[in-house]
């Protein structure tokens, strides 16, 4: 995965490269972007995304801004509920609420959705749709903190650049969004020690702290930003502001509090829920170095039937919980969005926000894109719908090690060929030489059907099969226990890793001892 993720970052690279000859002037970029309704090659809408992004990174700001003020006086409401919330109408008179940000979003129209099923209308939205929430069995941690933090009212509380009017939120509204304390509940920061690193991805770094007065383990990411970038700040504090007013559920990874401090450093930090087992992706790799060290069989896949069926049932129900309430869709699902925890629950996270704004769009293709729906791909209309796609790879990743559009040593020659790949080559399905339940088989089938509108919907997933088969309390035991296996393996590969580590510097420093011994001395 990491050989194909490098592979696709070089070949990305030379890609954008390529095509700053043939990039329009922006004038032409908005045009062209907003008469997105014709179906365009891949190429062109990749350059149009590409270019909207490197060249004009206001212009979806001011798409955003435009479609605003079309707002009847219904959706008008729930902005003012919202006020950090871009909301569109929809054409079934349902808004949906964008989260509105500089990204390689592909453009769409709320005229041109002819959709059976609700979509978002995002010509300028990013893949961060996510929520702080918290489990039944994990206490609220927002409230739980609450007992020992105070308002963050300090010569530390962020100045934040000024936003474009129209989509201003209210200063305290910033305020409260950067610093948590928006219910007068949030961690200090002063009270986090931290522990270690967890992982990093294209937007910063998360590490697992632990906050002193509850002794809670939580997770910090940190973001670095641009000096003034005040168009990313603005879109940050947007996203946070929406993702901070998500209620509490159980498959979404709960939301501490976000901190931005210009006066010390350019870097947000956003805390959250820690996860145990870590996220999929990571599980997959554990998984894999098992193998290499012979210890575990490559025939036996550690993601059998029963835990697909519990991840695809978190994941789905995660999905339709933003949906329903809040008219978010997620856009981004991949491994590394969905953690585990030790419980046995699953849950949804992104917040590699600023990913899309922080680095080049060659970054931003890497690893996201790969998962995208044809649909998104082509600019067309997305809905929820394309997170059910990016489900089904998935799966198909989890079950055979490999991504399904690459893997198997075929990897891509470089972003266009993938994109080929996912618009116009069949849909990818398990693989023929392993035996498959035909639940698990339909139910992949089911999400990487490339025509949006015969794809099942997340209502019809979480009524299939595969997911009723497993619908039992003793299935349920029996996936906690797998997640209990799986934080042991975790920590039994940290720990090998560790040996091998030191291992491989005793050699290096035996071997240097006896160089040095057999090399005469010159110096005399
Ligand atoms: N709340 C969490 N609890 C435990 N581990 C986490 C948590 N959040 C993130 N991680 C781990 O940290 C890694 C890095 O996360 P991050 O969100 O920075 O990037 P990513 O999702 O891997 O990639 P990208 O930035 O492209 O979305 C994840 O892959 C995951 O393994």
């Amino acid at each position: 995965m990491f050989q194909r993720k490098t592979l696709q970052r070089r070949n990305l690279k030379g890609l954008n490269l390529n095509l700053q000859a043939d990039l329009v002037s922006n004038g032409e970029m908005q045009e062209k972007t907003e008469a997105h309704q014709r179906p365009s090659r891949i190429e062109g809408q990749l350059m149009s995304n590409i270019n909207a992004v490197q060249n004009n990174s206001n212009l979806y700001l001011r798409r955003g801004i435009k479609k605003k003020l079309t707002l009847d006086a219904s959706v008008n409401e729930q902005a003012e509920r919202q006020p950090n919330a871009v909301v569109i109408q929809q054409p079934q008179n349902e808004s949906v609420l964008v989260l509105a940000s500089l990204s390689q979003s592909p453009c769409a129209s709320a005229s041109s959705s002819s959709l059976s099923t609700p979509c978002i209308i995002d010509a300028y939205s990013n893949n961060f749709g996510l929520s702080p929430s918290s489990t039944n069995s994990t206490p609220s941690t927002i409230q739980g903190l609450s007992t020992v933090a105070t308002p963050i009212e300090n010569e530390h509380s962020m100045l934040l650049p000024p936003l474009e009017e129209s989509l201003s939120p209210t200063t305290a509204d910033l305020k409260d969004t950067l610093s948590g304390n928006s219910s007068d509940n949030y961690i200090q920061l002063q009270d986090l020690v931290q522990l270690g690193k967890i992982g990093a991805g294209n937007s910063g770094t998360v590490v697992k702290a632990l906050h002193v007065p509850d002794s809670k383990i939580v997770a910090k990411k940190t973001i670095p930003v641009e000096q003034n970038n005040s168009t990313i700040i603005n879109q940050l504090v947007r996203e946070l502001s929406i993702v901070k007013n998500v209620k509490p559920h159980e498959n979404i990874i709960t939301f501490y509090g976000a901190y931005y401090n210009q006066h010390i450093n350019n870097e947000i930090i956003i805390l959250m829920e820690y996860s145990d087992c870590g996220s999929l992706d990571k599980i997959l790799s554990v998984y894999k170095r098992f193998v290499q060290r012979g210890t575990v069989s490559n025939k036996k896949t550690w993601f059998n039937e029963l835990t697909i069926s519990k991840i695809s049932h978190g994941v789905l129900n995660g999905l339709d919980h933003l949906y329903r309430q809040y008219k978010i869709i997620h856009r981004d699902i991949k491994p590394s969005n969905v953690l585990i925890n030790s419980k046995g629950q699953i849950k949804l996270c992104d917040f590699g926000v600023s990913k899309k704004l922080v680095n080049s769009i060659a970054d931003t293709f890497v690893g996201t894109s790969t998962y995208m729906s044809p649909e998104r791909i082509q600019g067309n209309v997305y809905s929820i719908k394309g997170d059910v796609w990016s489900l089904g790879l998935m799966i198909i990743e989890l079950v055979t090690g490999e991504f399904p559009l690459g893997g198997h040593n075929d990897t891509p020659d470089g972003i266009l060929d993938l994109l080929q790949r996912i618009v116009n080559e069949p849909s990818p399905r398990l693989p023929k030489d392993r035996v498959f339940s035909k639940e698990l088989t339909d139910f992949v089938n089911r999400c990487c059907i490339k025509n949006e509108r015969e794809r099942s919907s997340i209502n019809e997933l979480l009524h299939h099969d595969l997911i009723l088969k497993y619908a039992t309390a003793s299935k349920d035991d029996k996936f906690r226990h797998w997640c209990k296996k799986i934080k042991s393996k975790i920590k039994e590969d940290k720990n090998l890793k560790r040996e091998a580590l030191e291992r491989a510097k005793l050699e290096k420093r035996q071997c240097e001892k006896s160089t040095n011994l057999n090399t005469p001395n010159t110096s005399t």
